[in-house]
């Protein structure tokens, strides 16, 4: 349910308060969809279907049109446009004939669902002639999918990288789910954003420090815990002891926390020194006497990752010693890992843990932690996202439209009423031009007249963004 002071009529870009008046007499039904273009030598084939659950819910669901909010607007775009442009009429007629309900049909790919670039995600048409113009009136609102859906297709081209890695050097893909931790709740520009991409994350991993994730997931997927963490120091805590009682402030670390896991920053004088002569030394019987649940995760947290990982890894190998797992690769002591939160992206996990294999340590040895990498360093071009008019009913009789560039074919558009099927070969597809067969469309009716008319839980979430096996075996 949307804050209280939050008017629908305001939540679009002021252009569409204009283009009632810009539409063909008689249009009784604009039809339009929502994509994630194909684009030549992108680095991403396929998406993750995500996001749209929350947007209704909180937005689009109930009687989002009252008079109150009629008169606000009226008055603030009469100010806006410095003349009188807003559909004062046409929107006091969705209060009166649907009590402030959208005549709206959405049907979506199931969330969690991996979609080929190309393929159209969700269509949106209005349910009743008189309000053809509300379809791309929620074009904003709903466009701003592109960022659930991108945060989760970057998520999960991760767990491609890393499942593909633990597979090739540790023979399985235990704890695949917990090998990338969400550090990226500060570096987003708000809470919901952190909200909405947080999630996104969880539906891939089940590890993350962005509790308004969690409580997204809580709130609109019905998962009450979708994702764990540890305790973990902060540099704070560690320099408040001052240069030089270091070593005292990792051992409160251990005192405090003496059973699970936690993880200590280590770089804030010397990470060499502090895995040699203070984890490696002063500190190597506290370490050893830690449990394989109970391990030491040392922090790294500046160099170059790739390089300071295996100057860490060797200090430590030399200090706890190894030993090699069924694929001949090496493991430190189960009371010992490394988390990696710095400068990880997709290319750099990717180097990083190349490199590690070909020195002959396990992917099993480390874990990653991602920030702005994984919620901001992304936009709505990343997946090419676009929302575009493709059907239109006019006089009662319909007509295929579409755009096409002469300027940039590549923004073609659709046309026709679409549906998603899978065809003979397995392949998922878009049908053009209303020839789809309704029994095969895999696109479902979400919401219709202001109700929510399908719910998906993170759970069920999950199970369709699972990692395939081909997207896991083949060696990196
Ligand atoms: O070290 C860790 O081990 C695993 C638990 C989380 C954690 C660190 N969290 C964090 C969050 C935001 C920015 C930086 C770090």
């Amino acid at each position: 349910m949307a804050a209280q002071d939050f008017n629908f009529l305001l939540a679009t870009d002021s252009y569409k308060i204009t283009h009632y008046k810009q539409y063909p007499p008689n249009v009784s039904k604009i039809y339009s969809y929502f994509e994630c273009r194909r684009k030549k030598g992108s680095q991403f084939s396929e998406v993750v279907f995500f996001g749209l659950q929350y947007l209704l819910k909180k937005y689009l669901t109930g009687p989002v049109i009252t008079e109150e909010k009629i008169q606000e607007a009226k008055l603030f775009y009469q100010m806006h446009f410095k003349q009188a442009v807003f559909d004062e009429e046409g929107w006091r007629k969705v209060l009166e004939k649907h009590d402030g309900r959208l005549p709206i049909r959405i049907k979506a790919v199931p969330e969690g669902r991996i979609i080929p670039r190309g393929n159209v995600l969700f269509t949106v048409e209005n349910t009743d002639p008189s309000f053809y113009w509300l379809t791309n009136y929620i074009e904003t609102m709903l466009v701003q999918m592109w960022y659930p859906i991108t945060v989760a297709t970057v998520s999960r081209e991760f767990k491609k990288i890393l499942a593909r890695h633990l597979k090739a050097t540790s023979g399985s893909l235990e704890g695949l789910d917990l090998k990338l931790h969400d550090f990226g709740y500060r570096g987003v520009s708000s809470q919901e954003s952190a909200a909405l991409g947080g999630a996104a994350h969880l539906v891939n991993f089940c590890s993350t420090d962005t509790v308004a994730g969690l409580l997204m997931a809580q709130r609109y997927y019905s998962c009450p815990m979708a994702g764990f963490s540890i305790p973990a120091a902060e540099h704070s805590t560690i320099i408040s002891w001052g240069r030089t009682r270091e070593k005292e402030a990792f051992e409160r670390v251990l005192d405090q926390f003496s059973s699970g896991p936690v993880s200590v920053v280590s770089d804030s004088y010397d990470i060499f020194n502090a895995c040699k002569h203070i984890w490696g030394d002063k500190l190597k019987e506290r370490v050893m006497e830690r449990s394989q649940d109970s391990c030491l995760v040392i922090r790294p947290d500046s160099g170059d990752p790739a390089e300071t990982l295996i100057e860490v890894i060797k200090i430590l190998e030399e200090c706890f010693g190894c030993s090699l797992n069924a694929m001949g690769f090496k493991v430190l002591p189960s009371y010992l890992r490394i988390i990696q939160g710095d400068g990880i992206d997709l290319t750099s996990v990717d180097q990083i843990l190349q490199k590690l294999s070909d020195e002959g340590w396990s992917a099993e040895n480390i874990f990653f932690g991602c920030g702005s990498a994984l919620l901001q360093k992304l936009n709505r071009d990343t997946l090419s996202c676009a929302f575009k008019c493709s059907y239109v009913e006019t006089n009662g009789k319909g007509m295929d439209v579409y755009k096409q560039p002469v300027t940039d074919p590549s923004k073609g558009s659709k046309r026709g009423r679409l549906s998603l099927r899978r065809n003979s070969d397995g392949f998922i597809e878009t049908v053009e031009r209303g020839a789809g067969k309704p029994e095969e469309d895999l696109l479902v009716t979400v919401f219709e007249n202001g109700s929510l008319m399908h719910e998906y839980s993170l759970e069920e979430i999950r199970k369709n963004a699972r990692l395939r096996d081909d997207e896991m075996d083949h060696t990196p």
